[in-house]
C-alpha cells in the first residue's frame, strides 16, 4: 500500500485531488460533525464543491435517524443537501432486508429490531414489518415472567425470522435477552452497522458495534460477526453505485475511521479516498505497519480542501 498524500496547505494538491472527481461520498459523524457541533468551514467547503459542479452525497453508519431525520439536521446546520443525498446504514439495511433478502415473502417475515427509530422507519418505508425498536415496553427491567416466557419461547414472535441490530441509546438486558432468544430459533443476524464507538461532541461513545452486535455476536458462540449493511459493505456501495450512477473511478470516499469508510472506498475501488483527522481515526493509524488499510490522500480536516477556492 503507497503512502498517503497529505494534502492540506497545499493549494496546487489539492486544486487537483478535487479535479480528479465528480462525487464525493462524506461520512458525516467525525468528518462533517460532532454530533450537532459542525467542524468550522464545512458548509463553504460543501458549498465549494457543488459551486465547481461537483456532486455531494452523505453516507452515515449511523442509524438512529432516517434519511429524512438525516436532510432536518443538514438543514439545520445549514449543510446544503436534499433528502435524495443522504444514504444511511439504516436505509441501506431496509432495501437489503426488502429487495436481496425479500424477507416479506420468507415463512418468517418480521424483522426484530435493536435501534432507533431511524432504523424502525426506513423499514417501514420498505414494507418490511417489524417489532422491538422504540417499543417503550422493553425499556424496564427483565422480569422472572420474561425468563421464562424467552426460555420456552412463549414470549417470541413466531413470525420473527431476521434481527438487525444498530446503535441503541436504551439498549438494556431485556432487549438483548429477546435478540438473543429470536437467533436461538435460528433467526438471520444482520447490523445496520458494527463501529466500536461514536464520535460525539469531541469525545467518544460506545457505538452500534458495542452496545448490540459484538455481544449478541459473543453470545451465538465464537464471536462471529452478523452481515453489516453499512460501511464497509459492498451491498451498500453497489445500492449507491446503482442510485447515484456513479462512475467509480470520478468517485472519492472521504472518512474519519479507516475500517469502515476508508475500506468502503478502497474495497469498492473508487478513484480515491480521503481521510480526516477530526473524528476516529488519528494519522498514526494508517502510517503504522499493520495498518488495516490507508487512504490515498488524508487531510487535518474537511476544511481545509477550501482553499482550492483562493
Ligand atoms: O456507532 C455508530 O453507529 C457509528 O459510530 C456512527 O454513528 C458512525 O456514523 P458515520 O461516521 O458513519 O457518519
Ligand atoms: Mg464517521
Amino acid at each position: 500500500m503507497s503512502s498517503p498524500k497529505y494534502l492540506t496547505g497545499d493549494k496546487a494538491a489539492i486544486n487537483e485531488f478535487i479535479d480528479k472527481f465528480d462525487t464525493f461520498l462524506f461520512d458525516c459523524d467525525g468528518v462533517l460533525w460532532s454530533g450537532d457541533h459542525v467542524f468550522d468551514g464545512v458548509i463553504d467547503t460543501i458549498q465549494m464543491l457543488h459551486e465547481k459542479g461537483k456532486r455531494t452525497v452523505f453516507v452515515t453508519n449511523n442509524s438512529t435517524k432516517s434519511r429524512q431525520d438525516y436532510l432536518k439536521k443538514l438543514t439545520a446546520l445549514n449543510i446544503p443537501a436534499t433528502v435524495e443525498d443522504v444514504f444511511g446504514s439504516a436505509y441501506s439495511s431496509a432495501i437489503y432486508i426488502s429487495r436481496v433478502l425479500k424477507q416479506a415473502s420468507q415463512p418468517k417475515p418480521k424483522v426484530f429490531v435493536i435501534g432507533e427509530a431511524g432504523i424502525e422507519t426506513e423499514l417501514a418505508s420498505e414494507n418490511v414489518d417489524f417489532l422491538g425498536g422504540t417499543d417503550p415496553a422493553l425499556r424496564r427491567d427483565i422480569t422472572p415472567e420474561d425468563f421464562k416466557a424467552l426460555a420456552d419461547g412463549t414470549g417470541l414472535d413466531p413470525d420473527v425470522g431476521l434481527v438487525l441490530c444498530g446503535l441503541d441509546f436504551h439498549i438494556n438486558y431485556l432487549k438483548l435477552s429477546t435478540a438473543f432468544a429470536y437467533l436461538r430459533t435460528g433467526a438471520t443476524f444482520m447490523a445496520t452497522n458494527t463501529d466500536s464507538t461514536l464520535p460525539m461532541n469531541h469525545s467518544f461513545f460506545p457505538g452500534a458495534g458495542s452496545v448490540s452486535s459484538i455481544p449478541l455476536a459473543n453470545m451465538v458462540g465464537g464471536g462471529k460477526m452478523p452481515v453489516a449493511c453499512g460501511k464497509p459493505s459492498q451491498a451498500m456501495m453497489d445500492a449507491v453505485e446503482g442510485k447515484f450512477q456513479l462512475d467509480r473511478a470520478r468517485t472519492c470516499m472521504v472518512g474519519d475511521r479507516l475500517e469502515t469508510d476508508i475500506k468502503f472506498g478502497i474495497d469498492g475501488r473508487l478513484g480515491g479516498t480521503l481521510a480526516v483527522l477530526t473524528g476516529v481515526m488519528k494519522k498514526h493509524d494508517f502510517e503504522k505497519e499493520d495498518a488495516v488499510t490507508r487512504p490515498a490522500f488524508y487531510v487535518d480536516k474537511v476544511s481545509d480542501l477550501g482553499v482550492a477556492t483562493d
